[in-house]
Order: structure tokens, then sequence, then C-alpha cells
């Protein structure tokens, strides 16, 4: 039969309001014409900005201006222009394991990049402090991959750490934030900031659709000035008709509805999948249930490395990755237990079954 996915790399849109949508862009048609005409605010609309950063104030408890608010088509590609912008002498520590396409990007750029171990409540502090970094880039509200919510505490250390020293910033990715089970988000780092020391980014890539592309980055105002000086003609490259249409989508309502929406059908589908391994495994598997994000992280004992776990998850058709994919420096050695990346947001609940079954085969069986 067909592939099964549990990838984490995708968003379910099985949902997705495309009337509303639609709506919202005709809206934006007609109420915005001569701006698409044009070439546009290089930083992306100021109503866009301006929607943002009222939608997090609210849910993240960021605290800023439109002004301070820069659009780009991808996390990736803002946070290049933040680099491009720095002292190429910059250290940059980062969490390992980690998110290996920016760590990719990183070292692409010349950094000197040190991958940090994780304690049991996020990034180890005492280890940033050793690598002499100036740059500390982390995922505090729901660690990539691992899912750990760095507590508050351990918050604190990170901004102590920021103002301990001249040119140190933290750049919070809040990837995936949107999806929180039970429990509701602690409030950002950058709203416990009060050096100026946090960069807070965001995307809309798992909350709308994720071709659409569009990313946002929140800078101080020291480095808004120098991002304005070093890049005096810059172009916005995100869709401008999306982007208008955004506005309307946030400020009708539509967007928060249809995250609310999301997080009970991901919900769903998460316990489903988590009751259905541990049924199939029993005590093969070790899940930690920390109720966030759009994949969890399971352990299971197998005697396979994971070379072989991946070519058989090819075998039986099953799209899976392990936790060896962000492993940046420490190369985890298997032991008898392997960690897979779970994904639930690729596969229907009436599949879950199958995907289970498949997954069994291939831990279990050689
Ligand atoms: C840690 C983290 N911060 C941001 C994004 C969002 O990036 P963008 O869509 O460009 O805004 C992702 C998205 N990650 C991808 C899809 F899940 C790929 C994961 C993989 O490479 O394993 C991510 O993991």
């Amino acid at each position: 039969e067909g592939w099964l996915s549990l990838s984490h790399m995708s968003a379910d849109i099985s949902l997705f309001p495309f009337k509303d949508w639609m709506k919202c862009e005709n809206r934006a048609i007609d109420e915005h014409r001569r701006e698409l005409a044009e070439l546009g605010h290089p930083q992306g609309p100021y109503l866009t900005r301006k929607a943002i950063s009222r939608m997090i104030a609210l849910t993240r408890g960021v605290v800023c201006e439109p002004e301070q608010i820069i659009i780009g088509a991808g996390t990736q590609l803002l946070v290049q222009q933040l680099m491009e912008m720095q002292n190429k002498k910059s250290i940059i520590a980062i969490e390992d394991p980690g998110y290996s396409r920016l760590y990719r990007l990183l070292n692409d750029m010349g950094f000197t990049v040190n991958p940090i171990e994780l304690d049991n409540k996020g990034i180890n502090i005492k280890k940033v402090e050793s690598s002499n970094a100036n740059f500390l880039f982390v995922t505090p509200s729901h660690q990539f991959p691992t899912g750990k919510i760095i507590p508050v505490t351990r918050r604190i250390e990170l901004l102590n750490w920021a103002a301990g020293a001249e040119n140190r910033y933290i750049i919070e990715d809040d990837y995936d934030s949107e999806f929180k089970y039970e429990t509701n988000s602690i409030p950002s780092l950058q709203s416990l900031d009060r050096n100026q020391r946090v960069i807070y980014t965001g995307t809309f890539s798992k909350t709308l659709l994720p071709g659409t592309r569009i990313s946002y980055m929140v800078l101080p105002p020291d480095l808004l000035r120098k991002y304005r000086k070093h890049y005096p003609d810059l172009m916005q490259y995100s869709n401008s008709l999306a982007l208008f249409a955004l506005h309307y989508f946030i400020e009708s309502g539509a967007y928060s509805r249809h995250i609310k929406r999301m997080n009970h059908h991901y919900e769903v589908k998460r316990n489903l999948l988590i009751e259905q391994l541990r049924k199939k495994f029993n005590d093969q598997v070790c899940i930690e249930n920390i109720p966030a994000g759009l994949h969890f992280i399971a352990q299971f004992k197998s005697v396979k490395t994971y070379d072989e776990i991946e070519a058989c998850a090819k075998e039986g058709r099953l799209e899976l990755y392990t936790m060896r994919r962000f492993m940046l420096k420490n190369k985890y050695k298997e032991n008898g237990r392997i960690e897979l990346v779970i994904g639930f947001a690729n596969i229907d609940e009436g599949e879950i079954m199958e995907a289970v079954e498949r997954l069994y085969w291939v831990i279990v069986f050689d």
C-alpha cells in the first residue's frame, strides 16, 4: 500500500479555512490595490506588522512596536539577514540536539558555531558561558526537537548571561509555541528581557499553510537601527497579497479560531498515537509526555542501529525521522535504545493503527 507519514515536517491543512482566507484575499485586493502595485515597505506592510505585534503581545507577552517587526519568507532568511550584519568573529552557541538546518546555515556563513548540550532544564548555561559565545540560539517554549519547556529559573539565567557582557544577544525561536495541550504557554523570554538583548522570531509555517512562507523577527531598537543602515535597499520577499490577507485573517479573528480548532484536532491525534504506541510496545517504549507541539520524542529498546532503523522505515513505507537528524556534535551511541521524532500532523486518525503496526515491524523485526 501507500506511504504513511510520522514526519514532524508538515502541517495538517485538512481543516484550513480556505473560504475565510479567500475572503481576506479578496478584501486585500479591494482595499489595497495601490499598495499591491508597489514594492511596499521592506519590512512588510505596516498593517500586517501591527496585527502581528498585537497578536504576540496578547499570546506571548512580546513587547514591541510594529516598527521593530521584520517580516521574511522563512526563519532561515531572517536569521541570515540578522547574522549577515554581525561581526564574522562572533561566536554562536546553539542547542544540541537542535535545529540542524540552522546549524548548517550558520556554519556556511563562516561563524564559529558551538553545539551546547541540554540538561533537564534545557540548554546548559554553564557550557554556554564557557563557550565564549556572544550569540545564543534557543527554542525555550518547546525545545526543538526534544520538546523540553525551559523553566523560568533557567530563562532568568539566560537573560543574566546576555546582560553580562557587551554585544551578547539571545535569538528566541518561538517555533510551534501555538500548540499547547493542557498547559498554557509560559510567556516568552523576550517578555522577561529588560536589557533589549532578545531577538524574537516566529513563523506562520505551522499555523497557516507551510507554503505561504511567512515568518517574522522582532529586533530590539539598536539592532533595528543597525538593520536599516546595513540594508538601505532591502526588499520584502514575502508575497504582499498574502501579507495583506494575513492582516485581515488575524484582525477578523479567523486566525485565533483556526489555532483553537487545530489545537483540539492535534491533541486528539497526539493522544491516540501515544495510546496506540504504549499498547503495542508496552515497556519497549518510553514517551516523555510533554503536552505541546506537533511531534514528541519516543525512545525504543532496540538492538538496531539508526542506519538500520532508517532503512527499515523506508522499506516499510513509513516516513520517519530519528534523533540522529538533530545530533550536531553529541553523537549519541545507540546502546540498545534509539530515539525517534514522532510527528502527528501528517497522519490521519484512521491511519494511526496501521502506522504503529509498521513502526513495530521497523523497530522489532529484522
Ligand atoms: C526550530 C525551528 N524553527 C523554525 C522553523 C520554521 O521555519 P520557517 O518555516 O522557515 O519559518 C522550523 C521548521 N522546521 C522544519 C519543519 F518542521 C524542518 C525541521 C527539520 O529540518 O527537521 C524549526 O524546526
